[in-house]
C-alpha cells in the first residue's frame, strides 16, 4: 500500500462522512437549499484565496524546479479558473466579485485556512504536501462519484456545473499528482516525521468535513 493510500485508509471514517454529508448529497440530488449553496460559495471564495497562498508557499519550498512550476501553475489556476466558477455562480445569484472579496471568513473557514498556513509556515515541505492532499483528492473523489450517479432532471444548473468541474479528468490527474507528491515526500522519512504528515492529512480531512457542515448550517 502506498503512503497516500495508508493516509486515506486511516481517515476513512472522515472521508465516508463527507460522501454521506447532507450538503454533498443535496448537491447530488438537487435538494440542497440554495441559501446553503450560496453561503458555501461565498466561503469557498475566501478559502481559495488562502489556499492559493498555501500553494505559493509550496512553490517557495519546492524541492525541485518541476515541483516549483506545478505549485506556481496551480496557484495561478485557482486564482483564475477555479475562482471564476465561483464568480459565475455568484453573478447568477446577484453577488458581484467585490462583494465576494469582502466576505468575512466563517469560523470553520478560518480554522481550515489557519491550519493550512500554520502547517506551511511551521512544518516542512512533506507536511505541506500532506496538508494539501485532502482538498485535491477529496474533491476529485466526490466529483467522480457524483458524476457517476444519474442526474435528477430538476437539479439546479449550478450544482451540475459544480459536479462537472470536479469530475473533470484534469482534477483526477491533479489528485493523482498530489498523491505521488506525498508518496515521494514520505519516501525514506523516519516514522516520527511520517506521523507529522499523517497529522496534517487527518487534520485537513476533519476540516473538509467541518466545511460541509458550515455550508449546511450556514454557520458564521
Ligand atoms: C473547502 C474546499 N476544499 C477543497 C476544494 C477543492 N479545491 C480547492 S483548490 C483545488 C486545486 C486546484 O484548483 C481544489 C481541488 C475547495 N474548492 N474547497
Amino acid at each position: 500500500m502506498s503512503f497516500s493510500d495508508e493516509l486515506r485508509a486511516r481517515s476513512a471514517d472522515l472521508w465516508e462522512a463527507q460522501h454521506a454529508h447532507p450538503f454533498v448529497r443535496g448537491i447530488a440530488d438537487g435538494t440542497l437549499d440554495p441559501r446553503c449553496f450560496e453561503h458555501y460559495v461565498r466561503q469557498d471564495y475566501v478559502f481559495l484565496i488562502e489556499y492559493a497562498r498555501l500553494l505559493a508557499l509550496g512553490a517557495a519550498r519546492a524541492p525541485d524546479l518541476e515541483t516549483m512550476r506545478r505549485f506556481a501553475d496551480l496557484a495561478q489556476a485557482i486564482l483564475g479558473e477555479e475562482m471564476e466558477l465561483h464568480r459565475g455562480v455568484a453573478r447568477d445569484l446577484g453577488i458581484d466579485a467585490a462583494a465576494l472579496e469582502r466576505e468575512a471568513p466563517a469560523a470553520a473557514t478560518r480554522a481550515y485556512t489557519d491550519f493550512l498556513l500554520r502547517t506551511a509556515t511551521l512544518g516542512d515541505f512533506a507536511e505541506l504536501a500532506a496538508a494539501l492532499l485532502p482538498c485535491m483528492w477529496g474533491y476529485a473523489e466526490i466529483g467522480e462519484r457524483l458524476a457517476r450517479e444519474p442526474a435528477p432532471a430538476d437539479r439546479p444548473a449550478a450544482y451540475t456545473a459544480w459536479i462537472a468541474t470536479y469530475a473533470d479528468p484534469e482534477f483526477q490527474r491533479l489528485a493523482a499528482w498530489s498523491r505521488a507528491l506525498v508518496d515521494r515526500a514520505a519516501d525514506g522519512l523516519p516514522e516520527a516525521h511520517r506521523a507529522r504528515m499523517h497529522a496534517a492529512f487527518a487534520g485537513c480531512s476533519r476540516l473538509e468535513l467541518a466545511f460541509w457542515e458550515m455550508g449546511w448550517t450556514r454557520a458564521r
